[in-house]
């Protein structure tokens, strides 16, 4: 590695020599950053670091601690406080299993009892049990405080408020009910998990937030449960030796501030290979670094973790059915079919309750069922119901029969800048729909039903003045207004939104006039691009109302079924010089979308092909 001091043209540059795949190589790379960008771009030398020891008390006989173990695992704490102050080791428990091996490691059991003090302890499992297999709540919770009683009888030191769930089940694919009997039975605030997003690439591991439980990534030390023995390491011992000097574990405190590693009791027995791998990783450490090793508890260290990366406190939910590990954590009772097939994301106002009320009378499509706050929308993607996770949304979907296609439509959807990257991950390769009218109508609309929901600023300004009202001048209410009024009607930027994570082939286009005036041919179209091979024939089932003034179902004895009151809404037209003024001020957004349209070969909606001619 060269230093050129840019004597020559006053570029300062390094030159690597070899690729970058030699350890040593990687650390001048990382202070050639910090150099070369006069320290902007570095890292700070602390590394925050927790190691656990799972499955204390658990494993099989001629596993286990003995009585000199335990002496060790403390001694070696001590030693390791000398560099590290407050440095304890974090020991999840599972009592069931207590005084299950030979005579000698129930004396190794009794001297963890008796040093218990010394060391910091989190609840496991009381019987390793999963929390995946318990759909009800109140079974987990019983079994989780048996445990809580076994650490009360033993004076456990639990204050750390930190936990751990055997194979990661329940974490992550979350399942809420491990999450509340968390709360309830021993107010845990944080965990760690080497599943999210997903297991590979581990650099890649993030942390997220679930009612209030801080969920840490998990990085691998390579110690395993049946990892027990230096030579007999699976591949040879080089593989571990050479994942502490420069390898894995070196990179994990090299590039990540935060690690938590998680052993197990087996490493701490037999040859502890745990105690001789950490105690190698630091001696290497300290050797070639300046990094300062640093603990905080669990806690303390959950909430360092997010304010060093608070852009992860929002979760992105996946697909558990997309990943076989987390499909084998994931309750039972959830049925990957359950997932709806297409989403009709909105614009609000543009009639999506029509075409969800249309699809709904195909026979073989199903909707979501109602929610008693937001009625036929689920509105999960785009406001504070995301975060009560994918268990939530799927409880919305009834599992469908054989030939049943599941659909949600939620029109908040459409302009919310954090839906498509949400739906893509949960959902991907399923369609949308969306549906497009003239943005000047669509307005209009909104601002009346702003009016018959008594909004105080609907009622006092005029359609007009709602839409010329100024920033800064006229109040924020009425901006507000104006604001949900206008802006959704920008289609081709919120379109370019959905794109970046949309593929246009998943993307369908209805024109809106037509589901109003045609919706029989509308329904048509929508149904081949949706690809259903029994196509309904909708002109049997729905006939115009002139009462109403919309297509209605037909129903028996000639009468026919509307939607409600506050659909179809009987309000006088838009006024001329609100007319004149939307026009102008869409003509650029109309232009840009039917350009995008084009580009995309979607259908160009009629509405739009004449805003174009004219
Ligand atoms: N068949 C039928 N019956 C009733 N209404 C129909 C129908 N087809 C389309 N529309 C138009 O749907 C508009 C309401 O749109 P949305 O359902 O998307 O509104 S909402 O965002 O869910 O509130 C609604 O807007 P308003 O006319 O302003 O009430 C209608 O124009």
């Amino acid at each position: 590695v060269l230093l050129d001091q840019g004597l020559y043209d006053g570029i300062q540059r390094v030159f690597f020599g070899n690729n970058l795949k030699f350890w040593l190589q990687k650390v001048l790379f990382l202070d050639a950053l910090s150099y070369l960008s006069y320290g902007r771009l570095s890292l700070p030398l602390e590394r925050y670091f927790q190691i656990d020891i799972d499955d204390i008390f658990v494993g099989v006989a001629e596993s286990r601690l003995l009585v000199n173990d335990v002496q060790a695992l403390l001694n070696f704490q001590t030693e390791l406080r000398k560099n590290v102050p407050g440095f304890t080791y974090q020991l999840g428990f599972s009592g069931k299993f207590i005084y299950s091996g030979t005579n000698l490691e129930s004396e190794g059991d009794r001297m963890l009892l008796k040093l218990a003090d010394n060391f910091s302890w989190f609840p496991h499992m009381w019987s390793h049990m999963q929390a995946h297999w318990f759909s009800n709540a109140s079974k987990l919770c019983e079994y989780m405080d048996i445990n809580r009683q076994f650490a009360l009888r033993h004076s456990l030191n639990t204050s750390s408020n930190y936990a751990v769930a055997p194979h990661h089940a329940g974490v992550y694919p979350v399942h809420q009910q491990l999450y509340h009997c968390w709360r309830k039975v021993w107010n845990i605030t944080s965990t760690s998990s080497e599943e999210y997003p997903n297991l590979r690439p581990d650099h890649r591991r993030k942390g997220f937030i679930y009612r209030n439980i801080m969920v840490i990534p998990r990085q691998t030390c390579s110690l395993f449960t049946h990892t027990m023995v230096l030579d007999m390491y699976p591949g040879g011992k080089e593989v571990l030796l050479e994942s502490i000097d420069g390898g894995s574990l070196f990179q994990s405190f090299l590039y990540n501030q935060v690690n938590v590693f998680m052993t197990h009791q087996s490493n701490y027995g037999n040859d502890r290979l745990g105690l001789f791998t950490f105690d190698r990783a630091m001696k290497f450490l300290y050797k070639w670094t300046n990094l300062r090793l640093v603990y905080e508890p669990p806690e303390v260290l959950g909430k360092r973790y997010f304010n060093l990366y608070p852009e992860e406190v929002e979760p992105v939910w996946s697909n558990p059915c997309l990943n076989r590990r987390h499909l084998e954590i994931w309750s039972e009772e959830k049925n990957c079919s359950s997932f709806p097939k297409f989403v009709v994301v909105g614009p609000q106002k543009t009639g999506t309750t029509a075409l969800y009320w249309f699809l709904n009378m195909h026979p073989h499509v199903k909707s979501n069922l109602p929610s008693p706050t937001t009625f036929e929308e689920v509105q999960f993607f785009s406001g504070p119901n995301y975060f009560k996770g994918i268990d939530w949304y799927m409880s919305f979907f009834p599992t469908p029969e054989n030939n049943t296609v599941l659909f949600e439509k939620s029109a908040t959807y459409f302009d919310q800048k954090v839906v498509p990257k949400r739906l893509k991950t949960l959902l991907p390769s399923k369609h949308i729909v969306v549906i497009l009218i003239d943005p000047a109508l669509r307005a209009y609309s909104w601002y009346q039903h702003m009016r018959s929901h008594h909004d105080a600023f609907a009622l006092k300004y005029s359609f007009y003045e709602t839409i010329t009202a100024h920033r800064g001048v006229d109040p924020d209410g009425l901006i507000s207004l104006q604001r949900r009024c206008l802006d959704p009607g920008f289609y081709a930027n919120h379109l370019e939104n959905w794109l970046d994570f949309i593929q246009p082939q998943f993307i369908i286009i209805v024109d809106g006039d037509m589901l109003k005036t045609d919706p029989a041919a509308a329904m048509f179209q929508l149904q081949k691009s949706l690809g259903f091979t029994e196509i309904y024939q909708y002109n049997k089932i729905l006939k115009f109302d002139e009462r109403k003034g919309f297509f209605c179902q037909v129903q028996p004895k000639g009468k026919s079924k509307c939607l409600g009151q506050s659909k179809g809404r009987k309000y006088p037209e838009m006024e001329d010089e609100s007319w004149k003024y939307l026009t102008k001020y869409y003509e650029e957004a109309n232009l840009k979308l039917f350009k995008l349209l084009e580009r995309l070969k979607k259908p160009i909606p009629e509405w739009l092909k004449k805003k174009s001619k004219s």
